[in-house]
């Protein structure tokens, strides 16, 4: 490394995988002195650039801005045509560069981060082959994502449907579409395309945004109905067929049968690991990592962002990455590495503070645990929820706005420990909540926190005053 002075390898640190988290370990590690490399088998930007972050954002963001007009009289009248799909598709084009990656590239060039481009696999300990050519290092962060986890579902691999990736890069809006799997992916999707005109069923075998307050769920599919969406819970299909008009049959468990112009598949995402050599050096492909994320029973392998299963999100990936790339440097100089929890070299809030926002509309955006999760995690939790419609900002901000809000918090510590708000245009909110948790800001003090009038922030007032409420 440059300031040990060590040439001995290509590279002090090889990342294999460009994606979002991969660029951060890469960029962090240089910062703090270190010779990278990073390896890229697609495009530099990962999955999150072409394919579902920005994309998928910018399918959604101009049904959201019609039906946000809609709802304010003066506004509405203005707003009477449909949504121009071909624009909206010309802006999401703008925002995945048209899928080409010299602007990423670029920006790698000038943080000092060598591009190798090809698929990457480890071939020994510091030894990474891609292509004929085989790279000396000190390290290698793995940064390979995650792919599809596609159900086996009898007739599903040849009936050519859509996964995440098509979805988001068409061109095409179809008349109709099956969406299978309730979860994030399928639910934002439903949004944008029901806006684009596609009429749409949704296939979702528990409650919608599953992992989430109940609630959540419940108002979503609510906002889907509205829209005309069919949402049907608790079925699973059986059976799907492509016809030789074009057209994709979905038996389902219940009996029923469902014809669609077009299927979209989201039913979550694995570890990317097939094709990186880990059972070949005897590495577990669960990649179990400690908070500097570096695989457990080794000295120099790293896996960072989705392929760690920790939590599959760009922000929470990047967070990890930060921490990799200071502590790998610091490793490789043999300076002190601050590990200790919430230290500078390690992703202590992946276990209690991760942000989650779900673009619908009403939007979802919640952090840290629900409250199911923090009895399982053996906390003394209440919890106290608002109707977030009866908020002097929010009936502003909307006619008939409609939401809620939730805190969960720890009475033996008196802070919160997850919160919950559902409602048009309320991610923004989110962060407030992020910095009470990590800050374990005592409720006392947080009552002293003055949201400004007439904003949606003054729930957090509401939410307090019903807390204390009943208490002395
Ligand atoms: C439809 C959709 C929408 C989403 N929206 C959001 C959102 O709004 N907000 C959010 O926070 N998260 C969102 N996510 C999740 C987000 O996309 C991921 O958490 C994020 O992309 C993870 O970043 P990563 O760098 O770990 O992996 P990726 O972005 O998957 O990048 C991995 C990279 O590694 C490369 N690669 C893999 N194997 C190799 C190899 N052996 N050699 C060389 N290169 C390799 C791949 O080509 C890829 O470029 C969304 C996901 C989907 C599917
Ligand atoms: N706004 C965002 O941050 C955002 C948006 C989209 C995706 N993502 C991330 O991308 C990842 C993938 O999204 P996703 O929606 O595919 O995953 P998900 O885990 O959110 O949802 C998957 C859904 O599919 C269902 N499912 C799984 N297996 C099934 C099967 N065999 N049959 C029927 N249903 C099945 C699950 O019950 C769940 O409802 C998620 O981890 C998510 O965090 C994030």
């Amino acid at each position: 490394m440059t300031s040990s002075g060590s040439t001995a390898t290509d590279y002090d640190l090889i990342v294999i995988g460009g994606g979002p988290v991969g660029e951060n370990v890469a960029d962090y590690a240089t910062k703090h002195g270190a010779r990278v490399a990073l390896v890229e088998s697609e495009l530099v930007g990962g999955e999150c650039s072409y394919w579902a972050c920005m994309p998928s954002k910018a399918l959604l963001r101009s049904g959201n801005v019609v039906r946000a007009a809609r709802r304010v009289p003066g506004a509405s009248e203005a707003v009477d045509g449909k949504l121009d799909s071909a624009a909206v598709f010309a802006r999401r084009d703008s925002f995945t560069s048209e899928w080409k990656d010299e602007g990423q590239a670029e920006w790698l060039a000038s943080a000092g981060v060598d591009l190798i481009r090809g698929f990457g696999t480890l071939v020994g300990e510091g030894q990474v082959r891609v292509g004929e050519r085989t790279y000396t290092c000190r390290a290698v962060a793995l940064a390979t994502g995650s792919v599809p986890n596609v159900p086996q579902i009898p007739g599903l691999a040849d009936a050519h449907v859509w996964g995440t990736r098509e979805i988001t890069s068409t061109d095409q809006v179809p008349q109709s579409l099956i969406v299978l799997g309730g979860g994030v992916a399928g639910t934002e999707m439903a949004f944008a395309f029901a806006a684009l005109g596609t009429r749409i069923t949704v296939l979702s075998r528990g409650q919608l945004l599953g992992r989430e307050e109940p609630f959540v769920g419940e108002q979503v599919a609510d906002a889907l109905t509205a829209e005309g969406v069919d949402v049907r819970i608790g079925v699973s299909p059986v059976r799907v067929d492509r016809g030789s008009d074009g057209n994709v049959t979905v038996t389902l468990d219940d009996g029923a049968t469902l014809h669609a112009e077009e299927m979209l598949v989201s039913t979550g995402r694995k570890p990317a690991t097939e094709g990186l050599g880990l059972e070949a050096l005897g590495l577990d492909p669960a990649l179990p990592v400690d908070d500097t994320m570096l695989v457990s029973g080794t000295e120099w392998l790293y896996a960072v962002g989705d392929v760690n299963g920790r939590a599959l999100l760009t922000h929470q990936g990047k967070y990890q990455a930060r921490a990799a790339g200071g502590a790998i440097a610091a490793r490789l100089k043999d300076d002190a590495v601050l590990d200790g929890a919430w230290g500078w070299h390690v992703a202590t809030a992946d276990h209690t503070a991760v942000p989650r926002v779900v673009f619908s509309d009403p939007e979802v955006a919640a952090v840290g645990h629900t409250e199911s999760e923090a009895r399982d995690a053996g906390l003394n939790v209440s919890a106290v929820e608002f109707d977030l419609g009866s908020v002097a900002g929010a009936a502003l901000h909307a006619d008939n706005y409609s939401g809620r809000a939730k805190l969960v918090i720890d009475e033996d510590r008196r802070v919160i420990v997850g919160a919950t708000f559902v409602g048009q245009d309320i991610s923004e909110l989110l962060h407030s909540a992020t910095v009470a948790i990590v800050g374990e800001v005592p409720l006392e003090r947080l009552w002293h926190a003055v949201p400004a009038y007439p904003t949606m922030s003054e729930v957090w007032l509401r939410l307090l005053e019903t807390y204390w409420s009943g208490r002395a």
